[in-house]
């Protein structure tokens, strides 16, 4: 079964339009959300979550439609939009409070399990916890729900390599019970390299491509120079990358 499958998404700002995005992530997958600055990443994710309205299109999660069912799939899904900038100088002891009385399947045992696996301090400020223990402590919320889909809006950017090693080895043994799934945007492909089974690749509000990391770099392989090693960085520079042009003044 697909965790998440996402059919003729459309939404038209004055200046930008997703148009008809359409992908899924298979159950135990970790897809990579990419795309260039503008490309319509956070766009796709806020509109298949109805963080903003859709003009068309269908999302099922786990198999429900998301519009039908939406409260009972929120408790199936972890969602780590922009982090918890917003509650700055709570603790997490009381956030964690807050959190669990929205869930009906919390289960405490799990969220000391993960507090404790990533050692975050619950008397904590939100802003004494460096930036990837924020990450770190809302995949801990969402995993103390049974959260069955991550949806992450770029959880590595800002982290340093070790602290990007360490999110990205969870975000694939999170997935590896072929139970949960991840999806989650970034520019930093080389992230993807070490934990995503499959890719998603959007432009211009349009999916270039959608499927597993293999079938990706099959798809580009005509961009590989005789005896080169393409990377994903490669292949995204060659498709995204406009010449400059040689009679410009700098
Ligand atoms: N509320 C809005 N009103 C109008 N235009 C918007 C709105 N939100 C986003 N856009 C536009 O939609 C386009 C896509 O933005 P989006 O944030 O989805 O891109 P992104 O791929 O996530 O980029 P980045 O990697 O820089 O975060 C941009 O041109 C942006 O200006």
């Amino acid at each position: 079964m697909n965790a998440l499958a996402v059919k003729g998404l459309c939404k038209r700002y004055p200046a930008f339009s997703l148009e008809n995005v359409s992908f899924s992530v298979p159950e135990g997958a970790v897809m990579g959300f990419i795309g260039r600055n503008g490309a319509g990443k956070s766009t796709t994710l806020k509109a298949l979550l109805g963080l903003v309205h859709p003009d068309a299109g269908e999302v099922t999660v786990l198999g429900k439609s998301f519009r039908e069912e939406e409260q009972s799939i929120k408790e199936r899904i972890g969602v780590v939009l922009g982090g918890i900038d917003f509650y700055p100088k709570k603790k997490v002891r009381l956030l964690s409070d807050v959190t669990r009385r929205f869930y009906g399947n919390w289960q405490e045992e799990k969220y000391r399990h993960y507090l404790n696996l990533f050692g975050i301090d619950q008397e904590k400020r939100v802003d004494q916890l460096s930036t990837g223990m924020r990450v770190k402590y809302m995949i801990a919320l969402a995993l103390s729900h049974d959260a069955r889909l991550l949806i992450l809006d770029e959880p590595t950017s800002g982290l340093d390599p070790v602290s990007r090693d360490e999110l990205t080895e969870l975000l694939r043994r999170i997935a590896a019970d072929g139970q949960r799934s991840v999806l989650f945007s970034t520019h930093i492909t080389s992230d993807l390299e070490k934990c995503a089974s499959h890719i998603t690749f959007i432009k211009d509000g349009t999916i270039q491509h959608t499927g597993t990391l293999a079938d990706f770099r099959q798809h580009y392989d005509y961009l590989r120079q005789p005896g080169q090693e393409l990377t994903l960085e490669d292949i995204i520079v060659s498709v995204e990358r406009r010449p400059l042009d040689e009679n410009a003044i700098i």
